[in-house]
């Protein structure tokens, strides 16, 4: 098994030196050099830039459809201009007042649109934008209704009132500082479950996330940089009115957060540069500006998805690569063959012991589990097969807790589990890989193995943003862990390549390493060895025994007998939601019922073992 070389460039290596350098030549030059009507363009561009990296977090490293970005926008403006008219111009206080307020507005919406499906969040989102003129106009007597409300004008900071020079530096600092904290936030562990949560709520779930909340945090963590863009806007401005914030706006942003690229932190402000600098300043754009912005997303979406910011990657890792700087590409050359000379490195999994009683589950009329015993003992090797249809993988997603069971108890270790949700299972030590291997592409394998960590409690979302040293401290234990699993699995070499470009062998061993990495007391494994190819097969199982003898409790789900008799020390037979056999391969082979409805004549073959050197 080896890799192709067409792997994606490493992402641009992030550090201070680059936000400091931008903030340079946009704070300090353009003071120097550019007029006002300039400066204030650059202002528009930094408010911009607040709005849409607020949808990138959300949409692009969240994977919310969360249209309403205009409304947090008119939160911020409107909190803003009634403080003003109340004699509050502390720029400050509008700034922190418009993020409180946009969070609140994201709160309420998210609530009603995150219950569902991601499509009802579009929907409540997209409604949220059009209820702008409606709710302004029914609180007339605060906000100035239709007519709008004028006068925002003369803001002080920190008591000393503010001239346009100063307005100007204040304005783009929040802007730049905004990026700073959402970069420390989208490259933490918070990132890594907002794009595991992004690929797949499931996977998410079988990582001890919970889906609801983190998708409730994402949110309204990209509703509040819009709030502060809302505050700054008021002023600048010194009126609003609620034909600023329709739902052109909310296109234009749309379509300036795919174009700068969604998926990235500085797209946000090349996108607002464009959307600046192009159609806000043509008057009457509004009227093509669906159009335009229309054949710009289509344009975008087939030939380069990830936008300017991913044009901009390529670029540099070109500049790097000619610089001969580039690590990318010394990892091109490294084989995955090398999985098997993985060292244990000392890993021990407290395994636990897994036990089902009487077991139920019916979809409809079919009983896909009837009252199932089933048990796994820690540092074993237990395979449940049976043919199609058997309630093997039905048997798995009870223990996970992504099926209910109807009937019958779940005990892991001494914890009984029935009735948890998933996330909650996962936090109890078990740990889970799916029929279809899910891999957030975009992740390297590092962060992957990493991701296998995420169920461990963690810094809040504001300690992570502000680097305080509980956050170090917790990613210096998650990439410890994380190196030990790929060390564990032989994958040390291709560490930083990303995932989306491995092959499937690869990526399903990726899956087992995120699983080891929990260091769960059970691991589940839902046909691993699907697709795989003989070298696949062999490191599969290298790696499990390895998984074993570390002292996890493992249980494989396979349809690969061949393979499971050479590795497993226990085998449980399912038949049409029954426990037909449980035992040593030896007793299971010879076992009249199993012979007759499922191994047939290959069972006297199969205890010819090939065990592979753990
Ligand atoms: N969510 C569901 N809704 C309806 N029926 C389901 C659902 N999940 C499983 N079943 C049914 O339950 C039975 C057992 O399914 P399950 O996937 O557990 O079998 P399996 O032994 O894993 O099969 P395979 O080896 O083909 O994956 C099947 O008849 C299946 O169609």
């Amino acid at each position: 098994m080896s890799l192709s070389k067409n792997s994606v460039p490493r992402p641009l290596p992030y550090g201070w030196a680059f936000p400091l350098l931008v903030a340079a030549v946009l704070v300090i030059v353009p003071l120097a050099a550019l007029g006002q009507y300039d400066q204030r363009q650059l202002i528009l561009i930094g408010i911009y830039t607040l709005v849409v990296s607020g949808l990138n977090l959300s949409l692009g490293y969240g994977g919310e459809l969360a249209l309403g970005q205009v409304a947090m926008f008119a939160a911020g403006a409107y909190v803003t201009g009634i403080l003003a008219q109340h004699g509050v111009t502390e720029l400050t206080v509008a700034v922190l007042a418009g993020m409180v307020a946009a969070a609140v507005v994201g709160l309420i919406s998210g609530a009603a649109g995150l219950r569902l499906s991601r499509w009802s969040l579009a929907i409540v989102s997209f409604f949220l934008v059009l209820l702008i003129p409606v709710v302004i106009t029914m609180t007339e007597g605060v906000t100035g209704g239709l007519l709008g409300l004028s006068g925002i004008s003369g803001p002080t900071l920190l008591g000393i009132p503010v001239g346009f020079t100063g307005f100007y530096v204040t304005a783009l600092m929040v802007a730049l500082i905004w990026l700073v904290l959402m970069r420390n936030l989208v490259l933490s562990r918070h990132g890594v479950s907002f794009r595991v949560m992004r690929e797949s709520p499931a996977l998410a779930s079988s990582l001890g996330l919970p889906t609801y909340r983190l998708r409730m945090r994402v949110y309204v963590l990209g509703s509040v940089p819009a709030g502060a863009a809302g505050a700054i806007y008021a002023y600048l401005n010194g009126f609003i009115s609620p034909d600023a914030f329709n739902l052109n706006l909310g296109i234009t942003i749309l379509a300036a957060s795919v174009v700068g690229g969604s998926n990235s932190i500085y797209g946000a402000f090349a996108g607002a540069a464009l959307l600046v600098l192009g159609p806000l300043q043509a008057s009457g754009f509004e009227l093509y500006s669906t159009v335009v912005y229309g054949i710009f997303l289509i344009v975008v979406g087939v030939l380069f998805r990830g936008g300017l910011a991913e044009l901009f990657r390529i670029l540099w890792a070109w500049v790097l690569r000619r610089l001969g700087r580039s690590r990318q590409d010394e990892q091109h050359d490294t084989p995955v063959a090398a999985v098997g000379s993985g060292a244990s490195g000392g890993l021990r999994i407290p395994g636990q012991r897994i036990r089902t009683r009487g077991l139920s589950r019916s979809f409809g009329g079919i009983r896909a589990l009837d009252e199932v015993d089933f048990v796994a003992e820690p540092g074993t090797i237990t395979a449940v097969i049976g043919p199609n249809g058997a309630g093997k993988t039905t048997l798995l997603n009870a223990i996970s807790g992504f099926v209910r069971p109807e009937a019958g108890e779940i005990e892991v270790g001494d914890t009984t589990v029935s009735g948890l949700s998933p996330y909650q299972v996962a936090r109890s030590g078990v740990s889970r890989t799916f029929q279809t291997p899910v891999i957030p592409e975009d992740m390297t394998v590092r962060e992957i193995a990493e991701s296998g960590r995420l169920w461990v409690r963690g810094p809040g979302t504001l300690a992570t943003m502000l680097r305080l040293p509980s956050a170090w401290r917790i990613r210096r234990q998650d990439h410890l862990a994380g190196q030990q699993a790929l060390e564990f699995a032989g994958l040390t070499g291709i560490a930083d390549r990303t995932a989306g470009k491995l092959p499937l062998g690869v990526r399903r061993l990726l899956e087992v390493v995120r699983a080891v990495a929990a260091a769960p007391g059970v691991i589940l494994l839902d046909e691993p060895a699907a697709g795989l190819d003989e070298d696949g097969l062999a490191e599969l199982s290298r790696l499990m025994l390895r998984a074993r003898d570390a002292g996890a409790t493992v249980v494989i789900v396979e349809h690969n007998v061949r393979f499971v008799f050479d590795l497993a020390e226990k085998i449980c037979v399912m038949r049409l939601g029954r426990m037909i056999a449980a035992g040593t391969p030896e007793e299971v082979a010879s076992d009249p019922e199993v012979i007759s409805s499922y191994l047939g004549a290959r069972a006297s073959t199969l205890l010819e073992r090939s065990v592979p050197e753990s």
